[in-house]
């Protein structure tokens, strides 16, 4: 008898660690943080941001003017038991519940209260020596001082001026966002809606998110929306989303805070409407789905909406969410965006449209073929099973990848060796035969992927961002020519404004990649790194004392972000750094040319307004000179002018303070075209006399010369005879403004 041998030493169970697999769903679950949802502030923020950009890829892929709706709930701890069929608890042992202060806790709580009080009080005394010192210490100009607006950074002013200008209170209070009660006035008891966590207040939150975009197909929704690394993205096209994970995302996070399904109402044009209710089964990754059906679409709908029931913490993130918000509608200007917050405390409700402010959407973005250079080993054997088999290998390299042309596949293939032929079939490319052809692709010299296939937003939208973001006192655009980054076709946009409404001293960065603003570790970012090592210094910029806006859009058909959660680019991406440097310099020597006209028109303006005060002394001077000339030829007709009483000394002061006025406000149009004023709200005055009764029948310009900044000497008198007008040739819309009044002589 065969007697069973005893299994292997090694294979016993000897208390190891054992071998176990993990679905992309409960990876993610488990590393939620590299998706963005690092805490409930931040899931949040991350859910709407992916619904959001969903909405909008659904709309321009239509392509449809993209109208988002988002409504965020605020659910009562009684509302949401209710919801899941909980009934309401009395708490029967106050001190095991961590949002219940210990005596420890409000003492220490009071001090700091106390202390807050006392400084407070003392703070007239040190702003006012504060802004003493800096008075005498102005900062110095070195890079360390440079500020960069951090992401702690509360929301900017002009965000909330905006926010409470649109805002339509749902209470009955006005018309004001409701900020956090101060400390004090916090309740040491939970609200009706929320549990202190350890990152703020938290609550559960509904999170209803629509739009008008291109729908989803009945049967492909529970795997859309309910299965890790699927979606309809994954190609080579410029577009927000990308990996076929945020929705999935904001499903996980709702098992995990809430455990309740998603729910989805969809429809393709001319189709019923779909609703879908689904969870997910995070260990196998399918959707669990609970409510499959069709609806009759007697309206014609075409849209979707998602509604997700979340713990969040709004009260910490409420601010960057209104700010993303607000920076969607300034990168995407043709969408129009309207968001509500609904509370079970009526004061801190309201709502925020963003207004759509052009109808011109860029054109859509095209799917492309993949460059040689972004090829890899396993990439060519994906390409090379999704086609037939017999496909000649000239076909192949021609149909399947961009930038090769015949002539070029053939000699390539000659390249490659005896073992090729242009007719071979593919299905004959063995492991080395695709590591060769993998090798010559690296090594090969390509054209450059073309940038026709993205959909930059364009100088025009990123300027009327700019302008509506910060309305800054000046403002210069840039847009760099498509580059490559490992075979991605990229373009890079910039705008670099000085000045502005509520903007601080130093650098605020404002960085779009495929039209997702930067929120969240911007110190890291491409954009931040390349704004601190331009020297501004050599542009005629302080990067310490003057307001600088730097914005920044990147489009490409693959943006290399650090994370899922598509926040910030590293700046080992060169290309793209280099693109980068080379648009926000673009942008600095326009500024600097600007800045340069700027003083000079300054100088001008001042040096005509210093010689009004010198106006009495030149019309004593030039009367005088009238008394003294004896020359008849010169002085007969002034000399009996100023006998019959028409020259007079007022008549000439009120000339020469004519004229000086009529060149500051050329000065004016001057400086309006500089910043970008609009000319028909310039005046321009003529030089040029305007009735026959005038002082003199040609045009004169009166050149008075000031002996010197604050002289004290009266000023030296010239009389010219005008014979035209001067007209800038670089500012030909002066011209134009000079030619439509044409009341200037021809002489
Ligand atoms: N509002 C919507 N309208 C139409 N289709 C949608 C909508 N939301 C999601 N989808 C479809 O579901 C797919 C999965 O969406 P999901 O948000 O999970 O990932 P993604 O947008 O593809 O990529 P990423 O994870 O980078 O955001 C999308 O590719 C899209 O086809």
């Amino acid at each position: 008898m065969v007697r069973k041998s005893a299994k292997p030493a090694a294979e016993a169970d000897d208390g190891g660690p054992k071998l176990r697999f993990r679905s992309p769903a409960e990876f993610f679950a488990e590393n939620k943080n590299i998706a963005g949802f690092d805490n409930p502030g931040k899931s949040l923020y991350t859910t709407i941001r992916e619904l959001v950009e969903n909405g909008l890829d659904a709309a321009e892929s239509v392509p449809v003017l993209p109208m988002i709706d988002v409504v965020v709930d605020e659910l009562s701890i009684s509302e949401f038991n209710k919801m899941v069929g909980i009934n309401d608890r009395e708490r029967l042992d106050e001190t095991l519940y961590k949002d219940v202060e210990t005596g420890k806790e409000r003492k220490k709580r009071e001090a700091k209260e106390k202390r807050e009080a006392k400084r407070k009080k003392n703070q007239p005394s040190e702003n006012h020596q504060e802004a003493k010192k800096q008075k005498t210490n102005p900062p110095e100009d070195t890079d360390a001082n440079m500020q960069v607006k951090a992401e702690s950074q509360t929301q900017p002013d002009s965000l909330m001026e905006e926010t409470q200008a649109s805002a339509s209170q749902m209470s009955s209070q006005p018309a004001e966002l409701p900020s956090q009660p101060p400390p004090s006035e916090q309740p040491s008891q939970p609200s009706q809606a929320t549990q202190k966590g350890s990152r703020g207040d938290v609550s559960t939150l509904r999170v209803f998110v629509s739009d008008n975009g291109i729908g989803m197909a009945h049967d492909d929704v529970p795997d859309m929306l309910g299965r890790v690394l699927a979606g309809t993205k994954y190609c080579v096209k410029q577009s927000r989303g990308k990996f076929g994970l945020g929705s999935k995302m904001a499903l996980i996070w709702s098992k995990m805070s809430t455990s309740l399904p998603v729910d989805i109402r969809t429809a393709k044009a001319g189709c019923e409407i779909t609703h879908c209710v689904l969870d997910i089964d995070i260990s196998k990754n399918i959707p669990n789905v609970i409510v499959h059906e069709k609806l009759p679409n007697e309206n014609n709908w075409r849209g979707t909406e998602i509604k997700v029931t979340i713990q969040g913490s709004w009260t910490t993130y409420r601010a960057k969410i209104l700010q993303y918000m607000r920076q969607m509608a300034v990168i995407t200007p043709y969408a129009q965006f309207n968001f509500k917050f609904h509370s079970p405390r009526a004061e801190k409700s309201f709502e925020v449209t963003f207004s759509r402010r052009s109808d011109q959407m860029p054109p859509e973005p095209e799917e492309v073929k993949h460059h040689p250079a972004s090829i890899n080993q396993l990439l060519l054997k994906q390409l090379i099973s999704n086609i037939p088999g017999k496909t000649p290998l000239v076909r192949f390299l021609t149909r399947e990848l961009s930038n090769i042309d015949k002539p070029l596949a053939e000699r390539l293939i000659k390249e490659l060796g005896e073992t090729f032929s242009p007719t071979m079939p593919i299905s004959e490319l063995g492991l080395n035969e695709i590591r060769i052809l993998d090798k010559l692709l690296k090594e090969a010299r390509f054209g450059k992927p073309k940038g026709e296939c993205l959909s930059p937003a364009g100088e025009y939208n990123l300027r009327l961002g700019i302008m509506k973001e910060l309305r800054p006192d000046m403002v210069a655009t840039h847009a760099e020519s498509a580059d490559a980054f490992e075979g991605h076709p990229f373009i890079v946009e910039a705008g670099v404004s000085l000045g502005g409404d509520n903007v601080r001293n130093g650098l605020s960065i404002y960085r779009f990649a495929n039209r997702i603003p930067l929120l969240f570790e911007q110190g890291n970012d491409i954009v931040t790194k390349t704004a601190q090592d331009i020297p501004w210094g050599q542009y005629k910029i302080s990067a310490n004392t003057d307001r600088i806006g730097v914005f920044c859009s990147i489009v490409s058909t693959k943006i290399p972000f650090k994370g899922t959660g598509k926040e910030y680019i590293g700046d080992d991406s060169l290309t793209i750094k280099q693109s980068v440097r080379k648009a926000i310099q673009s942008c600095c020597a326009q500024l600097k040319t600007k800045l340069a006209r700027r003083a000079e028109l300054k100088s001008r303006q001042d040096r005509s307004r210093n010689l009004k005060r010198y106006i009495p002394d030149v019309a004593n001077a030039i009367m005088k000179f009238f008394e003294s000339v004896k020359s008849p030829t010169v002085s007969a007709e002034y000399v009996r002018q100023m006998q019959t009483g028409v020259l007079t000394k007022e008549v000439l002061e009120k000339k020469l303070s004519q004229h000086v006025e009529t060149s500051d406000r050329q000065n004016v149009v001057e400086l309006g075209s500089i910043f970008g004023y609009v000319h028909e709200q310039a005046e321009f005055v003529h030089l040029a006399p305007r009735a026959e009764t005038d002082l003199y029948s040609k045009p004169i310009l009166l050149q008075v010369m000031p002996a010197g900044e604050g002289a004290t000497q009266p000023p030296q008198v010239g009389i010219q005879f005008l014979e035209s007008l001067r007209v800038d040739p670089e500012k030909p819309e002066i011209e134009k403004v000079a030619a439509e009044d044409n009341k200037v002589p021809s002489t």
